[in-house]
């Protein structure tokens, strides 16, 4: 059932419960998220907290809609309605995703080819912006993220572990999400760069974005949490 929400809440979660069956191993179940309920108002930035396995970027994957859960429900706030994105269809699954919610993976997906600054300039074009300004926006956050210009026109396919984080986080923070999901961003970059993105996760939230996140680094957590939520690991019950 939906509650009631004021205009700023900007995510809420309702009686999640996730769990996977292991079909090849005997149809083994794995209950991970149980009756996990937050709301993320715009402004905030929830961090997930909680040990290894609890089930943090599960759910993550739940507010993503990657993973369909069993149980509740996730609204994202999108032309100012909140919307149900474990039921939507998949062409309101993807607008939300262009408009009204990014997410930073764990991991870049190359896509093979594509120049760096072309990866980064791709949503922006997608939500109808000039090619010139997007190119511009797409300069300005790369270099922040002190991706030297003379790779912009590489594919990211061969750079780093780092690198290709950068430019992970270049193609979502490229865009003002009012929404954001970010799965440890920091985990392997260097120290000037863990400062450069705490700083554009801040201006985000002063922005006015919902902000979920991950990030194992203490610090960072301290500097970018308004609140915690902690994910508790559901026992793994073999069946
Ligand atoms: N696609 C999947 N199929 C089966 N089990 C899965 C799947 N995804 C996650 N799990 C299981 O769900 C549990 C939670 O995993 P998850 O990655 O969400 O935890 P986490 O809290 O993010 O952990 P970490 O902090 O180590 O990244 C684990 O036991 C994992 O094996």
């Amino acid at each position: 059932m939906t509650m009631n929400y004021d205009d700023k809440t900007s995510i809420a979660v309702e009686d999640l419960g996730k769990s996977f069956t292991l079909h090849m191993q005997g149809a083994t179940h794995i209950p991970v998220l149980s009756d996990v309920s937050f709301t993320v108002e715009a402004g905030d930035c929830v961090v997930l907290d909680g040990p290894s396995g609890a089930g943090k970027s599960s759910l993550m994957r739940c507010l993503y809609a990657n993973y369909l859960p069993q149980q509740g429900q996730v609204l994202i706030r999108h032309d100012g309605e909140l919307v149900d994105i474990t039921h939507a269809a998949p062409r309101t699954v993807l607008d939300i995703r262009r408009r009204s919610l990014g997410y930073v993976s764990q991991f870049l997906r190359v896509i093979p080819r594509v120049p760096t600054v072309e990866l980064v300039m791709e949503p922006l074009l997608a939500l109808g912006i000039a090619e010139e300004t997007a190119r511009e926006r797409a300069g300005t956050i790369l270099a922040r993220l002190r991706i030297p210009e003379r790779m912009w026109h590489l594919p990211p396919g061969t750079f780093s572990g780092g690198e290709q984080q950068r430019v992970n986080i270049a193609r979502v923070m490229v865009v003002d999400y009012p929404a954001l999901l970010l799965d440890e961003p920091t985990a392997s970059l260097d120290a000037d760069n863990r400062q450069t993105v705490v700083e554009l996760v801040t201006e985000a939230c002063a922005r006015g974005a919902a902000i979920v996140g991950i990030f194992h680094d203490a610090a960072v957590r301290e500097a970018l949490a308004t609140r915690t939520m902690t994910i508790t690991p559901s026992d793994k019950v073999a069946a």
